[in-house]
């Protein structure tokens, strides 16, 4: 470890351990991205919390929060301070009467349901899986599929943060409003949030039903029932049999009934399905034939021959079976638009270039099924909405997820056409990019514009919060309309000097298995020696997190930590 952040340690309170170790890989669950930082620190209270973010300001390196990393993008890679909250993560407050829950946020969904379900109370939507943590699900704008549910993040009262400068602050609708708007969908660049207040609802079961439409079914009843005759409805849309998987949801009183097997949820099918797909990458002609086939298996091989029914309870009855690695590229539109955009992707991907008006050419291109098709209206939330919620304000929202496997870790070749045309087709039609997914960068001002004042709103108060950009890195210069000035210039430089630039990105040197790219910061900091350091570090005026500047770190945690060794907890104490 470098030794100045030694230095640095020493000076704070020997009581607070600093939990911290430097051999740590860091990949996204989809194992597309990785990233090896140079800390990975593990806090268990807000002093920890504290102090960990005043020794990134003093020793000026860049701090990123990261939940359960399901995010597929680069979001969460750096190769500064890799910040981590599992262990942060105990239910604090429950009042079974109100629902009303407070939590440490780095519980992750599926702990927190087991937890609540012990009060009967639960979260009252779901996306399509429970492994995320709260934090994280809510600083990216995570949504389930229900036109009377907006995003999860609606049922937050409040949420605490330690910021840039190391105060603990808290906000909600009335307190700070502001800051609570910013921080609804803040991907991280905020600060670290730390404590949530949410209301939970009345534990439910769902009795569910899942049967074989076809598209033409599908886009006829799409405004005369299709998403309004249950509270929770998604649809898998499989593009080359022009048909789809409709799946609906109410609340019930009926006894469990489990479901029945299907072929993919066990290893024979499961197994099958991969390599399948895997055979797909040399083979891609196959994959109308593989949809045909698996989708077959799974749910009947003509629509309306296999009906499908259960009751579960809401907490797992909700979710899906994700299956293997994947790219997944969500963008969020009016659900009017629904057809119009249905239609014009089937046209492209069946060579009809007439009615798709897509200008870029499908031919010889296969890809994966299925495009998920969700809904959301967040327009019926009375309480303030996220500065940057990609939903529509004054209608429901329609989500599709043009989902592309990873067979094997190893990216479809379709990946970079489909996209293009598919991304393309979405900006024409004024969607906007589901943030912590695998779009393809839009350019800073071009989210900027689609944004308005929202994102200057937004980010009038990151600015505020995080001025040096101690929680910014490159995907955010790329997302967003931030002013870097000299940052990648020299530490201390104007602008935002903590932002992290990326400095190359290499194939991850895994034994030749799989596609993954390693993101590789700019470590700005090394070559510098200490002293140099020492000249671009800030004195602040507020102090947190109780310090003593002539206590001296003992010769052991001394030793341990410029060794380098990994997974050392230190307890900055003698
Ligand atoms: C298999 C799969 C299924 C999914 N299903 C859905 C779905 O149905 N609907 C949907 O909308 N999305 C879905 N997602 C996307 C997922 O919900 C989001 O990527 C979510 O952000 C992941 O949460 P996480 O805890 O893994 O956060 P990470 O991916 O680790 O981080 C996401 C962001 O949150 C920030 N963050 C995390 N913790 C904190 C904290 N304590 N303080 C401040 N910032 C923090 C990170 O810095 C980062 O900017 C799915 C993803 C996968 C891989
Ligand atoms: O990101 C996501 O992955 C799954 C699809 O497999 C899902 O529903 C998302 O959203």
């Amino acid at each position: 470890m470098d030794l100045s952040i030694l230095r640095e340690l020493s000076k704070l309170d020997p009581a607070v351990p600093f939990r911290a170790s430097t051999d740590h890989l860091h990949h996204t669950w989809a194992k597309t991205f990785f990233s090896r930082p140079e800390l990975y620190i593990r806090p268990e209270t807000i002093p920890e919390i504290q102090q960990l973010v005043t020794l990134a300001r003093r020793c000026r390196r860049r701090i990123v929060t990261v939940g359960s990393g399901h995010s597929p993008s680069d979001l969460t890679c750096t190769s500064s301070w890799l910040v981590n909250l599992d262990n942060f993560n105990r239910v604090l407050h429950v009042d079974p009467t109100t629902g009303s829950v407070t939590v440490e946020a780095g519980i992750r969904l599926r702990d927190l349901g087991i937890e609540l379900e012990k009060h009967g109370l639960t979260l009252d939507n779901l996306g399509s899986i429970d492994s995320q943590s709260l934090a994280g699900v809510i600083a990216t704008g995570t949504h389930g599929s229900s036109l009377r549910h907006g995003l999860l993040s609606e049922c937050i009262d409040s949420l605490g943060l330690v910021l840039a400068n190391g105060q603990l602050v808290r906000c909600s609708a009335t307190n700070n409003p502001d800051l609570f708007r910013a921080a609804l969908v803040s991907l991280g660049a905020l600060g670290i949030v730390v404590e949530i207040t949410f209301k939970a609802t009345p534990s439910f079961k769902i009795a569910w039903r899942q049967e074989r439409y076809s598209l033409d079914r599908v886009l006829d009843e799409w405004s005369t029932g299709l998403w309004t005759t249950h509270e929770f409805v998604r649809v898998w849309w499989l593009p080359y049999a022009k048909g789809a998987v409709v799946w609906r949801a109410n609340k019930t009183d009926l006894p469990l009934r489990p479901p029945p097997q299907n072929f993919y949820g066990d290893s024979l099918g499961y197994h099958i399905y991969h390599n399948l797909l895997a055979l797909s990458t040399y083979v891609p002609r196959i994959l109308p034939w593989v949809e045909w086939f698996v989708f077959g298996m799974q749910y009947g091989f003509r629509a309306g021959s296999t009906v499908t029914e259960a009751v579960e309870p809401g907490r797992t009855g909700l979710l899906m079976n994700c299956l293997y690695s994947q790219f997944v590229n969500e963008w969020a539109l009016p659900l009017e638009k629904g057809p119009e955009a249905i239609g014009r992707l089937s046209a492209w991907l069946h060579g009809d270039m007439e009615t798709a008006q897509i200008p870029f050419s499908s031919k010889g291109l296969y890809v994966h099924c299925p495009v998920e098709v969700r809904v959301s209206d967040t327009s019926l939330n009375t309480k303030p909405r996220p500065f940057l919620d990609p939903t529509c304000s004054d209608g429901p929202t329609l989500y599709l997820n043009a989902t592309l496997y990873r067979p094997y870790l190893r990216d479809p070749p379709c990946k970079d056409r489909y996209y293009e045309a598919f991304e393309w087709l979405m900006r024409q039609m004024g969607a906007k990019p589901h943030w912590a997914k695998n779009f393809r960068t839009l350019g800073s001002s071009e989210l900027g514009r689609v944004y308005g004042e929202d994102m200057d709103s937004w980010m009038k108060v990151r600015g505020e919060v995080d001025a040096d950009g101690m929680f910014a890195g490159e995907w955010h210069l790329r997302n967003l309309p931030l002013e870097i000035g000299q940052a990648s210039d020299a530490p201390g430089g104007e602008g935002l000097p903590l932002l992290e630039r990326e400095h190359e990105r290499r194939r991850v040197d895994m034994s030749g298995v799989g596609d993954g790219v390693e993101w590789v910061g700019d470590r700005r900091w090394q070559g510098q020696s200490p002293a140099a350091l020492e000249k671009t570090m800030i004195p602040l005026p507020e102090e947190p997190v109780p310090s003593e500047p002539d206590t001296p770190t003992s010769e052991e945690s001394f030793d341990l930590l410029a060794r380098g060794e990994a997974s050392i907890m230190l307890p900055n104490k003698a």
